[in-house]
């Protein structure tokens, strides 16, 4: 479903991404690890489209999202290009990003309308039931600032939901929590894992989610994949030294 082949990024001169390949299969869930600054949230990036790559190409669904045909070539896709291979991929960021001015059920019915061309109702009932998913059918009505930070990520769960993406990205999703909601948005986001056949590619420093989770983790560092396995594997027997120190780090820390 998502496939990285030989992906180069830099800013400047600084190389974050070396020559990436790994792959993420139609339905998996997979957890990518690694040190602070060493560019997971730039590979989400890249597949939302607000960053490009420098070299290499990058797949969704069988369709490669950086680069078009032209005659015997491929070249840079376009703009329109790029908002087509967007639709098929949600993604939930730290910050939730809801839009204060509207209530629940209008963050939730606002992308389905506009880019979607649903109709209010189409958009209404898919909404009504992502609510109901996520726990807070009893606020439709409310306004983000009258939610406490745990349910207004919920809330962006179901809005990136409503899209009805193939791909869902999650970055480091729990992060601006207070510790007492972090288990509500945990269990919604298993829940959705279990039940669709949605992709995921996560970013998370809670490594107990991840664990309890993910079909595999990749760990990486210094630009690339160093260890891609099972979770038990990964986190009970990781053979590369760089993994060890990390989830020592880590796990003292926690
Ligand atoms: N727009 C940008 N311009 C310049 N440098 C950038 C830009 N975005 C990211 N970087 C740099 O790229 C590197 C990777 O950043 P990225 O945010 O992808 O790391 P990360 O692994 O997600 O880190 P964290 O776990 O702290 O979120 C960092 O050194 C960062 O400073």
């Amino acid at each position: 479903m998502i496939r990285f082949d030989g992906v180069v990024k830099k800013f400047g001169d600084h190389v974050v991404l070396r020559e990436l390949d790994f792959t993420v299969s139609p339905g998996e869930f997979v957890t990518l690890i690694g040190p602070s600054g060493s560019g997971k949230t730039t590979i989400l990036r890249l597949l939302m489209t607000l960053e490009r790559v420098n070299e290499g190409r990058i797949y969704v669904g069988g369709e490669c999202l950086t680069h078009t045909p032209r005659g015997d070539n491929m070249v840079p896709a376009n703009e329109k290009h790029l908002r087509q291979m967007r639709k098929r991929i949600g993604m939930v960021f730290q910050q939730f990003n809801l839009f204060p001015n509207m209530n629940v059920l209008q963050n939730v019915t606002e992308a389905p309308i506009r880019a979607l061309g649903l109709s209010k109702g189409e958009a209404e009932a898919r909404a009504v039931d992502l609510l109901d998913m996520v726990g807070l059918s009893d606020k439709a009505r409310a306004h983000p600032s009258q939610l406490s930070g745990g349910q207004q990520q919920r809330v962006a769960i179901a809005r990136a939901l409503a899209m009805r993406p193939r791909v869902l990205l999650l970055d480091e999703v729990t992060s601006a929590l207070d510790p007492e909601l972090v288990a509500g948005v945990l269990r919604v986001l298993k829940e959705i894992a279990t039940t669709t056949d949605i992709t995921f590619l996560c970013v998370t420093h809670e490594m107990q989610f991840a664990r309890d989770v993910s079909d595999r983790v990749m760990m990486f560092d210094q630009g690339q994949v160093i260890e891609d396995a099972v979770p038990e594997k990964l986190f009970t027997a990781p053979e590369q030294p760089r993994t060890r120190e990390f989830l020592h780090a880590v796990l003292d820390r926690a």
